[in-house]
């Protein structure tokens, strides 16, 4: 089976090593020859170049493939797909041809693209995950649309991705973009996650004074139970790296934070849909203070300048802390997910979903089990719902930042307290006659309740 990939980056020469050791047929493409050029020594290396043709133009790449053709893209987001599509097109490729875009794209370009090409040839959109180690030796892959080319190359892509349990961690998840969707609120929930052990780290490093791989070890006590998952793993081994002279690795690393725009696609598209997720949301603003917090007070802050050893922190009420506000990301997540499946029709299958994050992906993790049996389990853990109140609260008196603890305290005490929401309808009916309903599902005004003299001025 031949395929063609486009774009050679970190992403594309490691999954290119991944399909021509599963046994695919690889042209490959990238405007900087010297990606061409090293991902051919590698294959050598692998004894697989006989299954690899660098080319040096899109013309090229079309001439080789044998029709129907397969192409995937992994290029930036934004024009350049544009670019390189409409480049195949003037190649010649056909209405029986696929091409697959593979990167951190928009699902809303997504959307747009198919019907864009729809006369020129099926245009596929597919969430990959798993940095460069999951490309090259099994990424998740959150796929989407009814092409007919997927039939082609879906057996392929089963064997390329990653498994769990027997099962690929490759899925149509569901229509149009949706592919593009689900990878996206899949970052939403990496920055949440990401973020939330960077809590976790401040609470027990300045909260309680312990060094970084004192805070290492800890880690990776709680990933000895069902709290094992790749972030947390990758935390704890971040924080046990020290200099030769001794000195954490960490203390060497400026705290402005990038960002791509997953996150904040995330972010948006959760208020266009009118859905909360405030825990993916606070983790967006929090990278986002990190770039413009830039107060004496903020500088001069060092990390040992910093350390008091005033929270009173139970470990075992933390790891329970911690643990339900990882559940409630991905519930926020999934609740993200039916919400736009619905308001686009895009029929997602969220078990599938689930299946793809079981391995490969960055969000991947061991609770992920309970979490396939639905999410409901999550309100009702009433042991770990009292410790991340509790948590919350010391963190909070600590004087520290943790937008993303403070943010899930707050969601999950939204769906298990009473609202006050009666209170802000009022208000909107009291200034701008907007309405409220009453229980009994009246629509009327506060003055078809009660008699209000004169109004507040
Ligand atoms: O799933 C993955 O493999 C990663 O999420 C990958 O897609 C990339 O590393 C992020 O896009 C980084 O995103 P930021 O630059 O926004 O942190």
């Amino acid at each position: 089976m031949q395929v063609a990939l486009v774009g050679l980056g970190v992403m594309g020469k490691n999954l290119a090593l991944n399909l021509i050791e599963k046994g695919l047929t690889l042209v490959a493409y990238d405007k900087n020859p010297d990606a061409g050029a090293e991902l051919l020594s590698c294959a050598k290396a692998l004894g697989l170049a006989d299954r690899l043709h660098i080319v040096s133009d899109l013309n090229d790449m079309v001439r080789r493939l044998e029709p129907p053709r397969s192409i995937l893209l992994l290029v930036p987001a934004g024009e350049l797909v544009d670019k390189v599509c409409t480049e195949l097109a003037e190649a010649g490729v056909d209405c029986d041809d696929i091409i697959v875009d593979c990167g951190n794209s928009n699902y809303k370009d997504g959307i747009s693209r198919k019907l864009k090409y729809q006369n020129k040839f099926e245009f596929a959109t597919m969430g990959i995950s798993g940095g460069a180690e999951g490309a090259r030796h099994g990424p998740a892959m959150m796929a989407s649309g009814s092409e007919g080319g997927w039939e082609r190359v879906e057996p392929w892509f089963e064997k390329v991705a990653a498994s769990y349990k027997g099962e690929s961690c490759f899925a149509r998840v569901g229509q149009s973009a949706s592919g593009h969707f689900v990878k996206m609120v899949h970052n939403g929930i990496e920055y949440a996650l990401m973020q939330l052990i960077a809590e976790m780290y401040q609470l027990l490093r300045l909260g309680t004074n312990r060094s970084p791989k004192e805070v290492a070890d800890i880690f990776n006590e709680w990933s000895e139970g069902t709290l094992n998952s790749y972030l947390l793993s990758i935390s704890s081994h971040i924080l046990s790296l020290e200099t030769t002279e001794g000195e954490p690795l960490v203390d060497l690393i400026d705290n402005k934070v990038g960002a791509k725009g997953t996150g904040l696609w995330t972010a948006q598209n959760a208020l266009e849909l009118g859905i909360a997720v405030p825990s993916l949301v606070a983790a967006v603003q929090a990278r986002h203070l990190t770039n413009t917090c830039d107060t004496h007070a903020a500088k001069e802050m060092t990390y040992a300048a910093k350390a008091t050893d005033t929270v009173d922190l139970d470990l075992a009420e933390l790891k329970d802390a911690f643990t339900l506000a990882s559940l409630l990301a991905y519930r926020q997540g999934l609740a993200l997910i039916k919400g736009a499946s619905r308001a686009h029709q895009w029929k997602v299958d969220l078990s599938k979903t689930l299946q793809t994050w079981r391995a490969g992906c960055i969000i991947r993790a061991d609770y992920l089990d309970n979490v396939a049996e639905g999410v409901e389990f999550i309100d009702s853990m009433q042991r770990e719902s009292a410790a991340l109140r509790k948590v919350t609260g010391a963190a909070v008196a600590s004087g520290l930042a943790f937008p993303v603890l403070t943010a899930t305290q707050t969601y999950i005490a939204t769906l298990t307290t009473p609202s006050n929401g009666h209170l802000v309808q009022a208000q909107r009916d009291y200034f701008g006659e907007h309405g409220i309903k009453t229980h009994s599902g009246e629509i009327c005004h506060l003055t078809d309740l009660v008699e209000i003299d004169e109004k507040v001025r």
